[in-house]
Order: structure tokens, then sequence, then C-alpha cells
């Protein structure tokens, strides 16, 4: 089996072409774990599935390392944006990819050729607490207490299609993320578990940002996790509109357009190296 290891700010999959390698969906969980793995396989924070689509120009199919499935990736989405014009699978520099049944909108700036960078419409950003979805007294779960591993925090919760928690911090360097990120996680509050992410807000355009990413753990960076932090910034007054957030593999822009409510996220995407792999499905 073929497949091409690709990198968005450190976040990084193994990217399987579903148009020509198959893998049977029933086995899909357990072949993930294995490729994800870095030391008896390919390794990885998931595997990510390009696949023909009737909704889209392309289907993003997303599994994290622990072989859950996942609804939508942001660096995910712009690797697999850069994969299909850079390999010729299209030769349009603005096209759809479906994931977890949402369409979103790439824009890609290629130069000689190559995608250097990519602007995705990654949609609304849904506050609602039952879509999040996070048990809340309260519609939206913005600047909410929770108390995780007998310490109180305050919370915002974000969807991007998947779930977030953001939480700000004094300092993201400090943080004992390690310890703290698995029970966000597993708390009881969040039915389909989650994402959260530890902010640290630098300036009204600058923040930086750890994340402990739901099936996976601690990840050099998370694209829907940067949505979630700026929308989750500008609810709680803390930055403007459009925000630099500094993750610990590089730096995404976000911007919460005012008059489509959509988040844009623009940042780049690498492929690190093509291999093959003994697979009998
Ligand atoms: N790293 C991703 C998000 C991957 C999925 C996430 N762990 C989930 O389970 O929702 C990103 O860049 O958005």
């Amino acid at each position: 089996m073929r497949f091409t290891k690709m990198q968005g700010c450190g976040n990084d999959y193994v990217y399987i072409n579903g148009f020509t390698e198959k893998v049977p969906q029933e086995k899909k969980p357990e072949f993930v774990r294995f490729a994800s793995d870095r030391h008896f396989g390919i390794g990885g924070d998931g595997v990510i599935f390009i696949n023909p689509s009737d909704e889209a120009d392309f289907e993003m199919e997303m599994y994290n390392a622990d072989g859950t499935r996942a609804e939508m990736c942001g660096n995910g989405i712009r690797c697999v944006a850069k994969y299909v014009h850079d390999k010729g699978l299209t030769d349009q520099t603005q096209f759809s990819i479906v994931s977890g049944g949402k369409v979103k909108y790439m824009d890609l700036t290629v130069e000689n050729g190559i995608t250097k960078a990519i602007r995705v419409d990654m949609g609304e950003p849904i506050l609602t607490a039952a879509e999040v979805p996070v048990v809340s007294k309260n519609e939206q779960s913005v600047d909410e207490e929770i108390v995780v591993d007998n310490e109180k925090y305050r919370m915002t919760c974000v969807s991007m299609g998947n779930p977030h928690a953001v939480v700000f911090v004094d300092s993201t360097a400090d943080f004992p993320l390690e310890q703290i990120g698995p029970h966000f996680e597993n708390h009881e509050r969040f039915p389909r578990r989650t994402n959260t992410e530890f902010v640290e807000v630098v300036s009204p355009e600058y923040v930086k940002m750890r994340v402990w990413e739901r099936g996976t753990g601690e990840t050099l960076a998370c694209g829907t996790g940067c949505c979630a932090t700026a929308a989750a910034c500008v609810l709680n007054g803390k930055t403007g509109r459009k925000v630099t957030v500094e993750v610990l593999g590089g730096a995404l822009t976000i911007e919460w357009d005012e008059k489509t409510n959509h988040i844009f996220m623009t940042g780049p995407a690498e492929f690190v190296f093509d291999g093959e792999l003994e697979y009998e499905g």
C-alpha cells in the first residue's frame, strides 16, 4: 500500500489516496492504530483517507491515532488540499472538500506549481451547547465553570464540526497539559469527549495555544482548535476578530468574519515523504 506522510504546523498524519488504495471499512480503526504507531508503524497523529465524493470535489475521511473517527481536521484539510493539487488530482486552485458531512471551500496560493499556503472557509462556529456537545446549564457554554481533577477552570465550548473546550491560562509553557488534558477529554460533561485548548493571550492580535486532542493526546498544532480559540477569544473580549494563533509547531492566521459569521483559516501544509507499506487488508 502506498502512503504519503504530511504535516501542517507539525500536526502529522498518514495520507492514503482512497482513489487507488483500499482498506476495508471495518478494518480501518485497526489499520489506523497500526499506521499511527511511532514505533511499530509509520507514525503520526492519525490517518486521513482522500476519497472521491458526490457532494464535493473530494472527501476527507479522518481518524485519530486511537482509531476513532473525527468529523473535521483543520490541519488535515489543508494537507489534503495540497495533496490533490500538487499530485495532479486537480488543476484548480479553488475547490471543495467534504468532511463529516460538511463541505469546506479551499483557496490555494500556488508558486511554480507548488502550493505555498491554503485559506480554508471553515464555516460558522457552533456555540449551542447541545450541538457542541457539552452538558451545560446554559444555552451556550461561554466562560462557564468546570471542575476538573478537583480544580476549578472556566471554559468556552465551540464546535467546528468537532468539539472544543477553550480555557484561558496565564502561561501555556508552565501548564501541566499531560496531567490535565486527559481529565478534560474524558470529563462527564462531554458526551463525545472533547479536544481542549489552553490559551495565553499575548495581545489583541496574538495568542499562544497548546492543545490536548481527543483520541491522540498533545499534538504540535490543531487547526480546528485554532479556529475555536479565535472564536472563544472574541466571545470573551480577549482579542479582535483576526488573530495569529501560535502553536508548538508554527502559527495559523484565523479570522472570524463579522458579515458571514464564517471562520477563515490560513496556513501551510508540507509533504514529508512518500512510502510503501506491507498491508494485506
Ligand atoms: N488536529 C486536528 C483535529 C483532529 C481531530 C480531533 N482530534 C477530534 O477528535 O476532533 C485539526 O487540525 O483540526
